[in-house]
């Protein structure tokens, strides 16, 4: 559904992504791990039409080019940025930012029926749809965020870092409603800094060092990479040979 390839991304001089690509199908959890400063935030950005490619890149969603579209127009055809630090309005009530969410025209249609959906994937946003986002915990106000993003009808959602900052305890259930969501046929794109959690839950990764791909593959498979658990997931080198 999202194809992309020759991706590079300039800020000034600096260059954020060269030459990235990437596939995702539907219904597919994709992770993206990856350093800090390693591009996986200007990725999403570019693909939800943030920040525009260098010329030469493709950028294709359901066939048609997203490269030229601006950001409203993109949501449109079915991609939402769940952003880094979320992006929420604090001082409107979680009813409110869910109504903002279905801004798109083709959020239209079912949305109550979308809204129901919401309030069963995350039961602790229908009682309390009346407070002021601002004085929710952080693992609440980045439900309100997804649920925000899920008001636009998507069949893509973009995560930044979606359990920063959140308790274990949080962090699990905004993980098992991906897996909700990916049940639904969603497809979903995660930069996560909690790998583990990621693995778990992603059908495949890919890995960006300095701006480039530097692998992919099956979760499973990456799982149990020695250079995977060494760099992402804190696992020392073992020996090959003994000494
Ligand atoms: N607006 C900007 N202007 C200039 N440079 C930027 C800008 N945004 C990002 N960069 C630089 O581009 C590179 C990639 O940044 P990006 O935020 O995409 O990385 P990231 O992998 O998401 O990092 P992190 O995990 O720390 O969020 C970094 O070197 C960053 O300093």
């Amino acid at each position: 559904m999202l194809e992309i390839a020759a991706l590079s991304h300039f800020y000034g001089k600096h260059q954020a992504l060269a030459d990235i690509a990437l596939g995702i199908n539907q219904g597919e959890i994709v992770a993206i791990l990856g350093a800090n400063g390693a591009g996986k935030s200007t990725l999403l950005k570019s693909i939800a039409g943030l920040v525009k490619p260098a010329p030469g890149a493709t950028i294709r969603f359901h066939g048609q080019s997203i490269v030229e579209p601006p950001a409203h127009l993109i949501v449109e055809r079915g991609i939402a940025l769940v952003p880094e630090g979320r992006g929420v309005f604090g001082d409107l009530t979680v009813a409110e930012n869910l109504q903002l969410g279905a801004y798109p025209a083709r959020a239209r249609a079912g949305e109550a029926d979308r809204l129901a959906m919401i309030l069963q994937l995350f039961p602790r946003l229908a009682e309390r749809m009346p407070q002021a986002v601002r004085t929710m915990s952080g693992g609440e106000q980045q439900m309100v965020a997804i649920g925000r993003a899920l008001m636009s009808n998507p069949l893509l959602l973009l995560l930044d870092e979606p359990s920063l900052g959140l308790s274990p305890l949080l962090s699990r259930e905004v993980f098992r409603a991906l897996t909700q969501i990916r049940s639904t046929g969603l497809s979903v794109l995660l930069v996560e800094q909690n790998v583990r959690a990621s693995l778990d839950i992603a059908d495949r990764v890919y890995l960006i060092e300095s701006g480039r791909n530097a692998g992919s593959g099956p979760a499973a498979a990456m799982k149990n990479d020695p250079e995977i658990q060494r760099a992402y997931l804190g696992k020392a080198r073992v020996a090959s040979t003994p000494t």
